[in-house]
């Protein structure tokens, strides 16, 4: 796992739009997860801005989202679907249809989940998958607790994250729905390579025990600790908590340029 500190949202979004590119420049038919949150927005307006000076195209990709909630209207601006689509997905050049996500409407809600599973095998697997992470350390909507072999299913929201994201629904954690689907903990895990942003403080818990923790149900990021190819990028509040941050900074400091993340 590396671990990568700068403290502008933008040059994190830029350290992973840098691999984004690199990866769209060997294989533009390349497969992109896509994650909904405030994190990775500095990375899609990279991104969005890149594609817009004509240095990055999408036109060939594909893309899976991580998760949906369950029941919300197909308009509503919180659905994660609308939210890609307007965060980063209408901003780029994707071909109509290039890009999935759970069907948090479906009627047989197993089914759609194996179909999904399904889906991202018959596309070749996720080349790059951006991640957020809650302050439980839920990735996706895999809340404490959940299998660390999981795939695709619903879940039951945590009182805590229903109070985190209730500041997208004016406020009021009862309007947050209790139930989504997500991609498994061992759905990210085949993902080739996984980049994943936090800032501000009140991640420094999750991000302590992401990187330096023992791996356990109870904090479900820390099973990246088992991935081969993970880059974690925060800034200073986010990284506040690491024992071996002096370590990290003078890793990344003495990185030879060509190398990327
Ligand atoms: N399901 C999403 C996660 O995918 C996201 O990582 C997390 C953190 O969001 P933010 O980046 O806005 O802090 O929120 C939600 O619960």
């Amino acid at each position: 796992m590396e671990i990568v500190i700068h403290d502008s949202p933008q040059r994190l979004g830029e350290v992973a739009a840098d691999a984004i590119a690199a990866l769209l420049a060997a294989d533009p038919t390349a497969v992109l997860g896509l994650a909904t949150g405030s994190s990775p927005r500095p990375v899609y307006d990279a991104l969005a801005a890149r594609c817009e000076r004509g240095e990055v195209s999408f036109a060939q990709a594909r893309a899976f989202t991580l998760d949906e909630y369950v029941g919300l209207p197909a308009d509503h601006p919180e659905r994660y679907r609308n939210v890609i689509d307007a965060d980063f997905v209408s901003r780029v050049d994707f071909a109509p249809g290039a890009v999935q996500g759970p069907d948090g409407l479906a009627t047989d809600i197993p089914a759609a989940c194996a179909e999904y599973e399904a889906a991202i095998v018959a596309a070749g697997g996720v080349d790059l998958q951006i991640l957020g992470i809650g302050t439980d350390g839920h990735i996706a909507f895999n809340e404490p607790g959940s299998s660390l072999a999981s795939r695709t299913r619903i879940k039951t929201l945590t009182r805590q994250t229903r109070l985190d994201n209730a500041r997208f629904f004016d406020g009021d954690p009862q309007a947050v729905p209790q139930h989504c689907l997500t991609q498994g903990l061992a759905t990210i895990m085949a993902a080739r390579h996984i980049v994943l942003l936090a800032t501000g403080r009140g991640k420094a818990e999750a991000v302590h025990h992401l990187a330096e923790g023992a791996v356990s149900a109870m904090w479900p990021a820390t099973i990246l600790q088992h991935h081969p190819h993970v880059s974690v990028l925060l800034d200073s509040a986010a990284a506040s908590r690491l024992q071996l941050v002096d370590y990290y900074r003078e890793t990344y400091g003495a990185k030879p340029g060509w190398q990327g993340i």
